[in-house]
């Protein structure tokens, strides 16, 4: 018999992810159908989209082989039948407050960046670079974590080793361009291109530093079509410009309407659902079917 979600603490409430308390050292790590756009939270969920992205996350944990804060698997029996296959047990860490991200492709705050400076975080790039250039190798782009609500703001490595300490800034820097890396050559392999990514890493109790939160989603990272791409060619999102398209192209609503955006209509959650879907599918190989939680 699964406990109810009742039955835990929530300790954060994320724009779509909760997180809850199981007990002093586990907690209880939920991804919601809600999906943003345009920093809105949008009305309409795209059902499965919290599963498939749980999956997506659990997968890249196993692929990559990285010590991580998972604490059971996909149908632990602490998870509530209402969430199963849409949340995890993990173990709860200290966490490092550095979102650290890793960019193989110069765009969004980026790019910004790079064409009022030429260089993102303090690290130099080479001149001419345009929207969706390469960069390679890959370079590590931290931010400080914003409120919720707020953009994170983008510091250099030495503000993190100011913050943090140097050896642990070091480590956060080797890991984040590590698991990108490998995270992006089994995309690449199978035709998707992550152009960017942010991990979140915490200490354990015995001290152990573990990677944490989502891993190589696309809400934690930028998916683009890999058959699109054209050197210097930014892309529009694998999976969310179906809902851009339809609501600054089809819905009447602007960007600086100053409203929210209107609900989705039925055919554009549809499409938005077998997107994420068939990113996991090419990705993992695996069938989402098989999955946890999917309609009795
Ligand atoms: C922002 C992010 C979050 C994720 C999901 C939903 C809401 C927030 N978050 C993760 C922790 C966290 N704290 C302690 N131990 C952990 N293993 C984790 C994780 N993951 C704190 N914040």
């Amino acid at each position: 018999m699964r406990p109810e979600l009742s039955e835990y603490t929530p300790i954060y409430s994320g724009k779509v992810r909760e997180l809850y308390e199981i007990d002093d050292e586990h907690l209880l790590l939920v991804a919601s159908d809600r999906i943003s756009a345009y920093d809105y939270i949008l009305d309409t969920p795209i059902p499965d989209k919290g599963r498939v992205l749980t999956a997506m996350s659990v997968f890249f944990f196993d692929a990559l082989g990285v010590p991580n804060h998972l604490a059971g698997p996909a149908d632990d029996p602490r998870i509530p039948e209402s969430v199963l296959g849409r949340a995890l047990v993990t173990r709860r860490l200290d966490m490092v407050p550095v979102e650290c991200v890793a960019r193989g492709y110069l765009t969004g705050s980026g790019l910004k960046e790079y064409r009022a400076n030429g260089e993102v975080c303090g690290v130099p790039l080479p001149e001419g670079l345009v929207d969706g250039s390469r960069i390679d190798p890959p370079i590590f782009t931290p931010a400080t974590k914003a409120a919720v609500g707020d953009h994170d703001e983008n510091v250099s490595f030495e503000r993190v080793a100011e913050d943090v300490g140097l050896e642990l800034a070091t480590r956060l820097r080797e890991l984040t361009l590590d698991v990108y890396a490998r995270g992006a050559d089994i995309a690449r392999e199978r035709g998707i291109i992550l152009a960017d990514t942010k991990f979140e890493f915490g200490r354990s109790s015995d001290g152990d530093l573990l990677l944490a939160d989502e891993v190589l989603t696309p809400d934690s990272s930028r998916y683009w079509d890999g058959a699109l791409y054209e050197p210097g060619k930014a892309l529009p999102s694998f999976d969310k410009q179906i809902v851009r398209d339809w609501l600054t192209k089809e819905s009447g609503w602007s960007t600086d309407a100053g409203t929210p955006p209107p609900p989705l209509p039925a055919d554009v959650v549809e499409r938005t659902r077998a997107r994420y879907i068939e990113a996991y599918e090419r990705i993992s190989g695996l069938s989402f079917a098989d999955w946890p939680g999917g309609a009795a």
